[in-house]
């Protein structure tokens, strides 16, 4: 993607949406073909069989193979902590970073039991994005270079990508969004997060409720993003787009990265196509953003952390779908009978 100075930043990532290249259609009927010569019943293997045809539609060889698999956590700050929206402080986001990096956190552990890389991208941790209830989040020449920036995240062969997020203060900025782009109450939008009580969900949807009403009913789906929203959430969009044109599949974690993937929706409802859902949040509104955009998610395994966690459990059932697909023999391979009737 190219950042002329004298074109609009947001027309470029709008050209991106207008030229998304579609599905490999003739890597899915090869996939077909081979799919159903191996040594299972026809559809026995279930979600399995629609998962590793969604990697071949999405990466282009015959038989879907997951070689360079990559957890991407993006991770940033926000001003609207101050309005007291989540239960812990902003200085835990550098500190998860820290722990990130030395291997501490419940990331690490997911991404080394399924042999998945791990990439940590600091955006600008000591600048907060401004107090979304009072002022616009992002320029809009800052919105795009960041989203530009996400698509880093794809660089050196990954074949698939697992998008994740720590932010303190982040569940709030996803709802905002959220509420931005697909209306409602603030308080549809809004859930506990990192765990506030009663009083700190009644700040959240405060909050969400001012951020929301600051947009005067603007739609714009980037616009949205770039007025209530914040950087990692940016980046996490970028990535999914960049993603689409570079032929990775994507696997979205929860509620916040589904709120990315949401603006990119929003632009477009097929842009999408290439993302799966790792697992349903249980931050509640996360059900209703996947309703919304007719997803439906692979675990339901009650997790609220984000960091890519949902994504990278994921990754590990894509990882073994792939596997099945590309590793079995075929009936004429093996010598066993075929179907009798
Ligand atoms: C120790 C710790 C590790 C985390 N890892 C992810 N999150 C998650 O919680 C944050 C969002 O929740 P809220 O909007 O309530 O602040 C994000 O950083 C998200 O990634 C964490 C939160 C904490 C406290
Ligand atoms: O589902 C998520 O993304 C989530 C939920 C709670 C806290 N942080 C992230």
């Amino acid at each position: 993607m190219s950042l002329s100075p004298s074109a609009l930043p947001f027309d470029d990532i709008r050209n991106l949406v207008r030229n998304m290249p579609g599905a490999d259609e003739a890597a899915v009927a090869a996939f077909r073909e081979r799919n159903a010569q191996l040594t299972k019943p026809a559809g026995s293997l279930g979600r399995m069989e629609e998962i590793a045809e969604w990697l071949a539609a999405w990466h282009g060889p015959v038989w879907p193979k997951v070689t360079r698999p990559l957890v991407a956590v993006f991770a940033a700050n926000h001003g609207v902590t101050v309005k007291g929206v989540s239960a812990y402080p902003s200085s835990v986001t550098r500190q998860m970073v820290e722990n990130f990096a030395a291997g501490g956190a419940a990331i690490n552990q997911i991404c080394i039991a399924y042999d998945l890389g791990l990439k940590i991208f600091d955006l600008a941790l000591d600048l907060p994005t401004p107090d979304i209830t009072e002022a616009d989040a992002l320029e809009e020449a800052n919105c795009a270079a960041t989203m530009a920036f996400g698509m880093e995240a794809l660089a050196g062969g990954i074949d698939l990508i697992c998008i994740g997020e720590m932010g303190i203060g982040n569940t709030t900025i996803a709802a905002a969004v959220l509420n931005g782009l697909f209306g409602g109450e603030a308080a549809d939008w809004v859930g506990p997060g990192t765990g506030v009580d009663d009083a700190g969900l009644e700040r959240k949807r405060s909050a969400v409720a001012a951020a929301v009403e600051r947009l005067s009913g603007e739609r714009d789906p980037l616009e949205v993003l770039r007025r209530v929203g914040g950087r990692e959430i940016a980046a996490m969009a970028g990535v999914i787009l960049g993603a689409r044109h570079q032929k990775v599949p994507v696997i979205v974690d929860g509620y916040v990265a589904t709120a990315a993937a949401a603006v990119l929706h929003a632009m477009d409802s097929r842009a999408l196509d290439h993302c799966l859902f790792g697992h349903l949040s249980a931050e509640p509104a996360h059900a209703r953003a996947l309703a919304i955009m007719e997803k439906k998610p692979l675990l339901d395994f009650g997790m609220r952390l984000g960091e890519g966690t949902g994504a990278a459990l994921a990754a590990g059932i894509v990882k073994a779908a792939a596997q099945l697909h590309s590793g079995m023999a075929t009936f004429e391979q093996a010598g066993v009978s075929g179907k009798e009737r």
